[in-house]
């Protein structure tokens, strides 16, 4: 008999088809309040999960008595206790890699972006306004030749920094808590302190995980280190900084800018202050949101899938 597998995510078809050469497949499109209580009456029965942002917690695992793999289709896996899934045995993956190119160009487009204003003058001659040459409280400032700060200079990040060098001519400061050679010897990154990057960067770049050592990383302490001119672009997650200071921050003139792919809450509160700051320009959490590359992401979340319940070890172990 065939491991049942719940998709609980919309992917191509191809990617259903794969999995379900070897698997029963039960697809949910998304998941919500109404289609919930079916979920949970399925997973009582799956033997694998696919999908991406559910959280997959002691309480959701206690109605998966059959669970021996659950699969991201993203590479942040912050939605997995890893300390449950492992006491339980089950397998956990993600999808690193795939997608390090496409985040790296929509965070490289969010900073070019805020820094030169474009989503605020692109309403500026939507709305009528360009009446004749634009003025100095309309320019932006320069990219290239700055400092780049890169806080987890990993896959995406070293994608980051290959633009910022190679493009743009920027010098590039990173803090990890390992140094990453490839970043150093390819792309002329210098390794220093948290401390010593904020203090020296012009564009503070965050590409970290979300782990308890890295939960609010930045915050009030570290925009006052910034300088006042600095532009903050986050692209990990929402919860690896404290949104209060930054909307401090941001309100004080502590930094220049911010601009965000993610949110302490996603989808954001239409209300939120931070989407009313004409110093900040937001995005969607789109980091890897391309046809080919969510391709990607869903064919190997099905390969790690379809390899776990297979008796082999998935491409993509997360080991803890
Ligand atoms: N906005 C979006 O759509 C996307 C967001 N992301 C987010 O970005 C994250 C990174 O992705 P990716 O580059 O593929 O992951 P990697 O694992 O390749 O890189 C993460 C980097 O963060 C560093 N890091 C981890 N913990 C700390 C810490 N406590 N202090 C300083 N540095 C740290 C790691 O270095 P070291 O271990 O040496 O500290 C590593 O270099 C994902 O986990 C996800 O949350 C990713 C893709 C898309
Ligand atoms: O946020 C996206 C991811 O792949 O992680």
């Amino acid at each position: 008999m065939k491991p049942k597998v719940i998709v609980y995510k919309k992917v191509d078809k191809q990617v259903l088809d794969f999995i379900q050469t070897t698997c029963d497949v039960v697809s949910f499109d998304q998941l919500d309040s109404n289609n919930f209580p079916q979920f949970l009456q399925e997973l009582k029965t799956a033997e694998g999960l696919l999908g991406s942002v559910l959280k997959v917690d002691k309480e959701l695992l206690d109605h998966a008595p059959n669970l021996k793999i659950v699969c991201n289709t993203s590479v942040g896996y912050d939605n997995f206790d890893m300390a449950e899934l492992s006491a339980r045995g089950i397998m956990a993956t993600n999808t690193p890699g795939v997608l390090n190119d496409t985040v790296a160009d929509t965070i490289f487009g969010l900073l070019l972006a805020t820094a030169r204003r474009i989503p605020e003058l692109d309403q500026f001659v939507k709305n009528g306004q360009w009446e004749s040459m634009i003025g100095e409280d309309l320019f932006g400032v320069d990219v290239h030749h700055k400092v780049l700060g890169i806080i987890g200079m990993g896959g995406v990040g070293t994608a980051i920094a290959k633009r910022a060098h190679l493009g743009f001519d920027m010098q590039i400061l990173y803090h990890n808590r390992s140094r990453n050679e490839e970043a150093e010897n390819k792309f002329g990154a210098t390794y220093c302190s948290l401390d010593e990057l904020l203090q020296q960067s012009d564009y503070v770049c965050l590409m970290t995980p979300l782990t308890p050592a890295t939960e609010k990383m930045i915050g009030k302490r570290e925009f006052e280190l910034m300088k006042k001119t600095a532009i903050f672009i986050n692209g990990s997650r929402g919860k690896t900084v404290d949104e209060e200071a930054l909307i401090d921050a941001l309100k004080t003139g502590e930094i220049l800018a911010a601009g965000l792919d993610v949110f302490v809450e996603e989808p954001v509160q239409p209300n939120h202050p931070l989407l009313s700051m004409k110093n900040v320009v937001t995005l969607p959490h789109i980091g890897s949101a391309t046809y080919e590359t969510r391709m990607k992401m869903a064919m190997l979340g099905a390969t790690n899938l379809v390899a776990g319940l297979q008796g082999n070890t998935p491409p993509n172990l997360i080991k803890i």
